[in-house]
């Protein structure tokens, strides 16, 4: 089963430039969560500092009792190996075939022999459907299917958290629809826990259970999907929808001017939540989604917590087919 990553207090700057602060959240074991925001406030930064790649100079992130901020260096090392990594350009080396780039992680961080490596890499380039192209080169084949192999590579050591930056970049819809239906396929079938960096509208309104958006150096938000999904907040409202009313501009922030012309003009007040949408199932086949009644318990202990539109799309929605709290 995915394990659980606790975000405690995270505050993160390069020399006098703030990117985020006081960043708390918990990533609940095997449950996948999607993390939105305008270019450029930090979403990046935040995967990488989960992994102790960047070190924040506040807060604490803990897994399996290790704060992969201030622990030891051999004991973040160790913890790191319980994650996977899926860039968003694939990171794959170029003048490797697919095959031996998805086995560097095995060769490098294991001593399995040639036989089991080859067993390994070959499940898991089926997984992500690249059977009988094990011996291309990344050069030759295109941004989706590096995006795949990538993500194959991402999955050889068997991560319990798997995070992944972007990976719809540079897709078209079609494409971004099947990685959708794969990551979810990933889900049932492994039960990792699963942090996805986006900004694909489609990918936020049907594949995570848990959403979280950065914006302003701030956590806004982090909550079931039904909570983001019928959110009267109006940045959360505005990111979801893809309108140009609303607190984002071009260069992140909005001045108050503008903002105030907005509001006299009624502009944003036009612009409806999201509204809730199916999220996608496990492909036929396939195991259900461990974490949906995990899931499901966690919501019921904090329904009191919710506004009536969140307790309503929780009621009405898919939840509630697989068995939800209303
Ligand atoms: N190693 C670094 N040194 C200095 N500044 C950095 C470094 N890495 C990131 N930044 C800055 O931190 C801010 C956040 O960058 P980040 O790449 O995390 O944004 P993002 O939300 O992922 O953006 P996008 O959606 O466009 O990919 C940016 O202003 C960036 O220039």
């Amino acid at each position: 089963m995915g394990i659980e990553v606790v975000v405690e207090g995270l505050t993160k700057s390069f020399g006098s430039q703030n990117v985020w602060q006081d960043v708390t959240l918990t990533l609940p074991p095997g449950e996948v969560s999607v993390m939105l925001g305008p270019s450029g406030t930090g979403k990046t930064v935040f995967l990488k500092s989960l992994i102790g790649l960047l070190k924040p100079e506040r807060g604490r992130v803990l897994v399996d009792g290790v704060d992969m901020v201030g622990g030891r260096e051999r004991d973040i090392y160790e913890a790191r190996k319980k994650f996977g990594l899926m860039f968003q350009d694939g990171a794959l080396f170029g003048s490797m075939s697919l095959y031996d780039n998805i086995a560097f992680p095995l060769r490098e961080h294991t001593r399995k022999t040639e036989s089991e490596i080859r067993r390994i890499v070959m499940e898991r380039i089926e997984t992500v459907g690249l059977l009988g192209d094990e011996g291309k080169l990344p050069g030759e084949i295109s941004g989706g299917m590096r995006k795949r192999a990538g993500l194959a590579r991402a999955l050889v050591l068997d991560p319990q958290i798997i995070l992944c930056d972007e990976p719809d970049s540079g897709l078209d819809p079609v494409r971004t629809s099947y990685l959708s239906q794969l990551l979810i396929d990933l889900n049932a079938q492994t039960d990792a826990t699963m942090l996805i960096v986006t900004h694909n509208l489609e990918i936020a309104a049907t594949v995570p259970d848990n959403m979280g958006m950065l914006f302003r150096r701030n956590l806004v938000t982090f909550g079931p999907r039904e909570a983001l999904l019928t959110s009267e907040e109006p940045v959360v409202r505005q990111f979801l929808t893809g309108h140009q009313a609303g607190p984002i501009g071009m260069s992140e922030e909005k001045d108050e001017a503008t903002l105030a012309e907005e509001e006299a003009s009624g502009a944003a007040a036009g612009v409806a939540p999201r509204g809730i949408v199916p999220q996608l199932q496990p492909s036929p086949g396939l195991p259900a989604r461990q974490a949906v009644v995990r899931r499901r318990a966690r919501l019921l202990a904090m329904w009191d917590t919710f506004p009536p539109a969140t307790r309503e799309a929780i009621g009405a929605g898919p939840a509630a087919s697989q068995g939800g709290p209303a």
